[in-house]
């Protein structure tokens, strides 16, 4: 028993010790099976994400797959693009190889027709010269023939519009001037109630007509005053339409008058003919009419220049021709800066008064006289010539200027005065044996101006204004008439020395 007791403790010792290692086995397992587990987790939630990377990389794939079928598109369209471009640059090629031709062509063309329009600049240049040459002697010729025709020549001028009293020109135009060729530069036609009347004369200047334009077209005629002619230069037309702009101009070189370039002319040839023999002497004197008096506009040391206890000036003609006005301040005169100051002093001195019509309206009629005495050393010859410069008072009828009082009087005393000139001017062209010079101042004063012997030129000025157009038409009609008066041949006043010492001299006065 004891053995078998100890061979049952043995095999129970065996046995706990079988135990031990099946439960130290049994230990390894669960830990094994543990760590498998841990290992299983994280495999699964790797699993996870890749499984969730799987499916965002299928996303992106068929992401990448739609924008690779629109590059495909994209691309293939581009080729087709490629594909055009190709051959519209072969075809562009080809047109600049044809464009390189024709640029040396042109080239060559070019060239050519430089030379052509050298050519034509220079046969230009030169008609341009003849035409300059030929216009000065059509002048000339045109001259002539009306100093042989003998009749008053009318040049009408229209002011432009005044942006500060007229209209600006906003209304419809009541100038034209016809296109034929035959009335270039001499027709004018007026829109006047609904009608159009249409006047011509020896030149009509339009609004755009420069001071320069005006005075080129007269300047032979003030040179005839140097070779002993009477010349007389008048501007008519109603208050405001360029009278004193185109007699006296403004300040500043452009804008100056016939009356500042005419006496620049004069005294600029009459220094150039001193090589030839010739010495001037001029006297000028200024005188207006106002309400039917004279008025010496150079009187000297008086105020006034209305003549001391109420005496008046008087005109006289000798048979001569040459016209003087008693007691009228004559000045010798050297020089432009001479005259300058003199016309200065006349502005001063003249009457100025205001109507509706015109806030500097000039109300007198003023005359501007120079008298030439010309010898020639060398050949004897004396010349004795006389240049008239007027501008007139304005014409309008008494009902547009609006005047009362002392104004209607002074209007009525203008409307006398240039009636009396329509009268003269109607009576000369009706041939009357009887012309009413003396039923005014001016009329008579002007009498050898208008009565034959002189070079008489009457400027018509009109006002472009649809407003203006009743007196306008007033205007145009007087200027025609004038136009048709035949005064005669002017006659030119000089004689030799040796004529002269048999007591007929020239009255130097
Ligand atoms: N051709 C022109 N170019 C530019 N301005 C002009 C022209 N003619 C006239 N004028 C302007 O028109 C205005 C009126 O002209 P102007 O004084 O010469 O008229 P008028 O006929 O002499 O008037 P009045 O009878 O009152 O003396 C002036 O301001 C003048 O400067």
């Amino acid at each position: 028993f004891q053995s078998s007791q100890k061979e049952a403790i043995r095999v129970k010792e065996e046995l706990r010790k079988e135990v031990e290692c099946l439960r130290a086995d049994l230990q390894q397992v669960r830990e094994d099976r543990d760590q498998s587990v841990a290992q299983l987790n994280t495999l699964t939630a790797e699993l996870a994400t890749y499984s969730e990377q799987a499916r965002k990389s299928s996303k992106d794939s068929e992401l990448l797959r739609i924008k690779a079928a629109a590059f495909e598109e994209t691309c293939s369209s581009q080729q087709e693009q490629i594909e055009t471009l190709q051959k519209q640059l072969a075809v562009a090629t080809e047109k600049l190889k044809h464009a390189d031709v024709t640029a040396i062509e042109a080239m060559t063309g070019y060239e050519s027709q430089k030379e052509t329009i050298k050519d034509l600049e220079e046969r230009l240049a030169y008609a341009e010269f003849q035409i300059i040459e030929a216009d000065k002697l059509r002048k000339k010729l045109h001259n002539t023939i009306l100093e042989l025709k003998g009749n008053i020549r009318v040049f009408c001028r229209v002011r432009p519009f005044l942006s500060d009293t007229d209209s600006n020109g906003q209304e419809e135009a009541i100038i034209s001037y016809p296109s034929s060729v035959e009335n270039a530069g001499r027709g004018i036609d007026l829109m006047n109630q609904g009608q159009k009347c249409s006047f011509s004369y020896d030149k009509v200047f339009d609004h755009s007509a420069s001071q320069d334009d005006v005075f080129v077209e007269m300047s032979q005629l003030v040179q005839s005053a140097l070779d002993g002619y009477k010349v007389c230069i008048f501007a008519y037309g109603q208050t405001g339409s360029g009278k004193t702009y185109t007699m006296m101009g403004k300040p500043g070189r452009d804008q100056k008058g016939i009356i500042p370039r005419s006496l620049e002319q004069i005294f600029k040839t009459s220094q150039s003919l001193e090589s030839q023999g010739w010495k001037y002497c001029m006297q000028a004197s200024m005188l207006e009419i106002y309400n039917e008096t004279i008025r010496d506009l150079l009187a000297p040391g008086r105020s006034s220049s209305e003549m001391p206890g109420g005496k008046q000036y008087t005109i006289k003609h000798d048979s001569q021709g040459n016209t003087t006005v008693s007691d009228l301040t004559t000045t010798n005169v050297f020089s432009t800066a001479d005259v300058t100051s003199l016309l200065e002093k006349a502005s001063h001195s003249r009457s100025v008064g205001k109507t509706q019509m015109n806030e500097q309206s000039s109300r007198s009629h003023f005359v501007f006289t120079l008298k030439i005495f010309g010898s020639n050393e060398s050949t004897g010859q004396q010349v004795q010539g006389v240049l008239n410069l007027i501008d007139l008072a304005g014409s309008e009828r008494l009902t547009k200027s609006g005047a009362t009082g002392e104004r209607l009087k002074e209007t009525q005393a203008i409307n006398k005065s240039l009636s009396a000139l329509s009268d003269v001017i109607f009576a000369i062209a009706k041939n009357d044996d009887h012309v009413p010079f003396r039923n005014s101042k001016l009329t008579y004063l002007l009498q050898p101006c208008l009565g034959g012997d002189s070079k008489t030129l009457m400027f018509v000025n009109v006002s472009p204004e649809a407003s203006s157009a009743g007196e306008t038409l007033c205007s145009l009609r007087f200027a025609s008439r004038v136009n048709a008066c035949e005064i005669g041949v002017a006659r030119r006043q000089t004689q030799s020395k040796s004529s002269s010492d048999n007591s007929n001299r020239l009255s130097y006065g």
